[in-house]
């Protein structure tokens, strides 16, 4: 088997059940998986290459637990990301598929998730200042579906996005909508974020040169 070579490392958080697993199952394998909920233990790795311009860009991707229990171990994973998509729950029911009922986890509720967000959004912006954010509203096919269960506003969350210079999608893992987006938008900031570094830090007109100094910016 050989090994993948990553360009960017990726860490996905936010809170438990908000539906990490499955943005990058979707993303990933091209499938949402249905049946019972099963939470994250440590964090699970996978590798994935998309097309750039004329670049082949790698994202490793770590997809972490979202129970507090292991929120010492998510730090591990966003040490040295060069992006974090921090999920939170667009709608009342975004835990219903949790396996959990109702009454255990009435504290549960999408603005408590979106207070999650916000913590590690603080946490990356005083950890890690080389890792963009990217916002994700997760399973918005349930406010399509139903527009009176949706909790968070989305003006809010954007007007939030604004202030810490972070990008804002909503998505559903279940229809695909805005899952690719998301992660093209990774690798797209990455590639330009890459070539910015090239112009600014070793003051060069590109040219012929593009390339190899693309290489060593995406893998030092
Ligand atoms: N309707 C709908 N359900 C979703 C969507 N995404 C995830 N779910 C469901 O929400 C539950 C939790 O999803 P996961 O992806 O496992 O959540 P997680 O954030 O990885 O959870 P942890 O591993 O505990 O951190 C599962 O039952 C999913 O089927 C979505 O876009 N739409």
């Amino acid at each position: 088997m050989t090994a993948m070579r990553v360009d960017a490392k990726v860490v996905m958080l936010g809170k438990e059940s908000v539906g990490k697993t499955s943005l990058v199952e979707r993303y990933v394998h091209r499938r949402f998986l249905v049946g019972p909920y099963q939470n994250t233990i440590g964090a699970a790795f996978v590798a994935k290459a998309l097309n750039v311009s004329d670049k082949v860009i790698t994202l490793g991707i770590w997809d972490t637990a979202g129970s507090e229990r292991y929120e010492a171990m998510s730090r591990i994973y966003y040490r040295g990301a060069r992006a974090a998509i921090v999920c939170y729950g667009t709608s009342l029911l975004y835990t219903v598929f949790s396996g959990i009922s109702w009454s255990e986890q009435s504290d549960l509720t999408d603005s408590s998730s979106f207070e999650r967000a916000r913590f590690w959004v603080k946490e990356l912006r005083n950890c890690e200042e080389h890792c963009k954010i990217y916002l994700c509203g997760t399973k918005i096919d349930l406010i399509e579906t139903d527009r009176s269960v949706r909790q968070v506003d989305f003006h809010d969350v954007q007007d939030f996005a604004d202030e810490i210079g972070a990008q804002h999608f909503e998505t559903s893992s279940k229809s695909g909508k805005n899952v690719d987006e998301v992660f093209q938008k990774v690798a797209e900031d990455f590639s330009s974020c890459a070539l910015d570094f090239v112009r600014e830090e070793k003051g060069v007109d590109l040219g012929q040169k593009k390339d190899s100094y693309f290489d060593n910016c995406c893998h030092n």
